[in-house]
């Protein structure tokens, strides 16, 4: 076979490969709950997953993992080949801003800075130079080209959930988290919500991980996990 020649999908390296991750958290009144053990999860370049899952089951709590933001009592977990929680926090910092975009239930966009300075930091964390063109057609393609100098306070919720979608897809990510995008608006939006997080992935080859409660979410995507599936630790609950 030579070099140019893609690799069989089955040699591919997975953009994530979650083995025997464990996560326990301590309770109010003693002792621990363990919220996860999951075997094994893995996600190819470019797929698809909807994530499924009863209330406080530990969906979020597994977003978290995959980004960095928490670590797991054991198991490891890789994105990109990479497990962040074995680098120092500033090489987690550098490594999650260059291979992974975060689309939060709550947006977490800067309030002192303006939509595309949002968009425009979603690059500087990401280790990239700041790519201005890209960051106004992102922008553009979330259906706010006037609206690039708006703080987050001076923006709807429905915009604002754009404003961090193209931030979360600024720096090229290998793959896409987010979690619930589609809960805080109202159904026409959260339809072109979905279009614009589902074909942005598949336009540029990011796989994406999608939390949601809603079945015209799930419909829209080939492989739907439930954790209760996926999880040791919720089979006995
Ligand atoms: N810092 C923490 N300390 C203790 N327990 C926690 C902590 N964070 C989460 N939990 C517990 O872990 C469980 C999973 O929470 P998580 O937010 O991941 O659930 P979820 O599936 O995303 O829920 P929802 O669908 O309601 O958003 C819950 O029972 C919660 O109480």
């Amino acid at each position: 076979m030579s070099s140019s020649e893609p690799l069989p999908a089955a040699e591919q390296q997975p953009t994530l490969q979650i083995t025997d991750l464990v996560k326990t958290f301590d309770q109010p009144g003693g002792g621990k709950l363990t919220v996860l053990d999951i075997p094994q999860l893995r996600i190819d370049p470019g797929e698809q997953l909807a994530l499924i899952g009863r209330s406080g089951g530990g969906k979020t709590t597994l977003l978290h993992l995959i980004a960095g933001l928490l670590a797991p009592d054991s198991g490891s977990i890789r994105v990109a080949g990479v497990d962040l929680a074995k680098l120092s926090e500033q090489g987690r910092d550098r490594c999650r801003a260059a291979t992974i975009g975060y689309v939060f239930q709550t947006f977490n966009l800067l309030p002192a800075f303006s939509a595309l300075e949002n968009v425009q930091l979603g690059m500087a964390f990401g280790n990239r130079a700041v790519d201005t063109p890209r960051a106004l057609e992102l922008l553009s393609k979330v259906g706010l080209a006037d609206r690039a100098t708006y703080r987050p306070s001076q923006l709807s919720v429905g915009q604002q959930q754009r404003v961090a979608i193209a931030r979360a897809l600024a720096g090229r990510p290998k793959l896409l988290l987010a979690d619930e995008p589609t809960a805080n608006v109202d159904p026409a939006s959260a339809e072109s919500v979905l279009d614009l997080i589902i074909g942005s992935c598949r336009d540029e080859n990011i796989s994406l991980m999608m939390v949601t409660h809603a079945m015209e979410v799930t419909e829209r995507f080939e492989r739907v996990e439930e954790l209760n599936a996926l999880n040791r630790a919720l089979q006995h609950v």
